[in-house]
């Protein structure tokens, strides 16, 4: 087992990575202080885990509830966060109760944005289940739900106390889940890590193939990068933390245009990257042949990498604009000055802007 540190002073807490984590009391004991715990999870991720997670609890001596959501984003939104707090008020959870996340990003982010708001705030763990949550939305306390208009746009900051990322739980995980959850990885090569990018694009045949040991490591680096990141810059006060959204202004308007489960949010962030790696060589910064280099990494790992077709350039504009980084009514993206280094601006020529979104097939032609 691997053990990281999220480096938060009072609100510091570890990322434990390992197989069978699960079934390890030594992992969970130390960062459930309460008494009464609500499991939360999803209907396909309850038959696979429940039961194991629920049955160390009790062996805890710990009082257990368990609330399973609907699987898909299109249920991550306010009404199914208010069935949660119905099921704690039902069952007279008090201040001191904790949240347990089993599952996904969307499980993680719901029940992380339960916790936040529960009387003002309960202790969470998050346990996630997929690639993607194992090596991004399970750490960093970025929690919340989305509106018809924007994807996350009602949420707060809420660090859980422990991460506990078992990796053999991915063996369940589908190839495309599992592709989706590469793109956040490939992400912190891009915006902060050259020689990770670079151990990827030796790496990704055996990571495709989920060999352990390539898994591990990709999963640690990863979250070692998204803790100094969180760790430098919470609250996204400065720009740093802005970094690890490369790629989303576009994914978020692929998901939220193209209807919230129809693109996958890892599927949405590979083509946003390549859109984002488009404007940087139209600002040139990038090298055509560099375009060309993200592209094949993306492509070797079984992502998508041209946008919608149905989504019109005007479509993509007027869904970037209630982006979260607008600042002063002015779009800010996060692109690349180089591989490997990324930056947030607002200066760019929105003429070029209108090129990448024309693009389609012929992104970094
Ligand atoms: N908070 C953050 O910092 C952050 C970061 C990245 C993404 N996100 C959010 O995370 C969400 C995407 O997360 P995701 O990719 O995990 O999607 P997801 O939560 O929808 O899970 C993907 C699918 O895999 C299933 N599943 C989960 N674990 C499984 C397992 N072990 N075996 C078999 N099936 C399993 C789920 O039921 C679901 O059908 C998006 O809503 C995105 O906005 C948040
Ligand atoms: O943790 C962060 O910060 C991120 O931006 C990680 C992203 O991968 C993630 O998708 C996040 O939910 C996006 O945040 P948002 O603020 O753009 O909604
Ligand atoms: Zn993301």
């Amino acid at each position: 087992m691997q053990t990281l540190t999220v480096a938060l002073e009072q609100r510091s807490y570890p990322i434990f990575i390992g197989e069978n984590l699960l079934s390890q009391p030594a992992c969970f004991k130390p960062y459930l202080k309460a008494k009464q715990i609500l499991v939360v999870t999803n209907m396909t991720v309850a038959p696979l885990y429940l039961q194991t997670v629920v049955q160390l609890l009790l062996g805890q001596g710990y009082i257990v509830q368990t609330h399973i959501l609907p699987d898909g984003e299109q249920f991550k939104d306010i009404r199914h966060i208010e069935g949660i707090f119905t099921q704690l008020l039902e069952h007279r959870f008090n201040r001191d109760c904790a949240l347990v996340a089993l599952g996904g990003g969307v499980v993680g982010d719901m029940t992380g944005f339960a916790a936040a708001c529960y009387q003002r705030g309960v202790d969470f763990l998050q346990i996630p289940t997929t690639l993607l949550a194992q090596v991004d939305s399970s750490v960093g306390g970025k929690t919340g739900v989305n509106h018809p208009l924007g994807k996350n746009m009602i949420g707060a900051f809420k660090q859980p106390t422990a991460v506990l990322a078992d990796t053999s739980v991915l063996d369940t995980l589908n190839d495309r889940e599992y592709a989706a959850g590469l793109a956040e990885v490939i992400k912190y090569g891009l915006i902060r890590d050259l020689p990770f990018l670079e151990w990827l694009e030796q790496n990704m045949a055996g990571l495709v193939a989920r060999d352990k040991r390539c898994l591990a490591e990709a999963i640690a680096r990863s979250c070692q990068n998204k803790a100094d990141v969180v760790a430098a810059d919470e609250l996204e006060a400065n720009d740093l933390r802005a970094l690890l959204n490369l790629g989303h202004t576009f994914g978020h308007a692929i998901e939220t245009g193209m209807g919230y489960g129809e693109w996958l949010h890892g599927e949405a962030v590979a083509t946003g990257m390549l859109m984002a790696a488009d404007l940087s060589w139209r600002l040139g910064w990038l090298q055509a042949q560099e375009v060309e280099r993200i592209k094949r990494l993306l492509v070797s790992a079984n992502l998508p990498v041209v946008p919608p077709a149905t989504i019109s350039p005007s479509q993509f504009l007027a869904y970037m604009a209630v982006d979260k980084k607008v600042l002063a009514g002015k779009l800010r993206l996060v692109l690349l000055e180089r591989i490997g280094h990324a930056i947030v601006t607002a200066d760019f020529p929105l003429a070029l802007l209108e090129q990448t979104l024309a693009a389609g097939t012929e992104l970094g032609r």
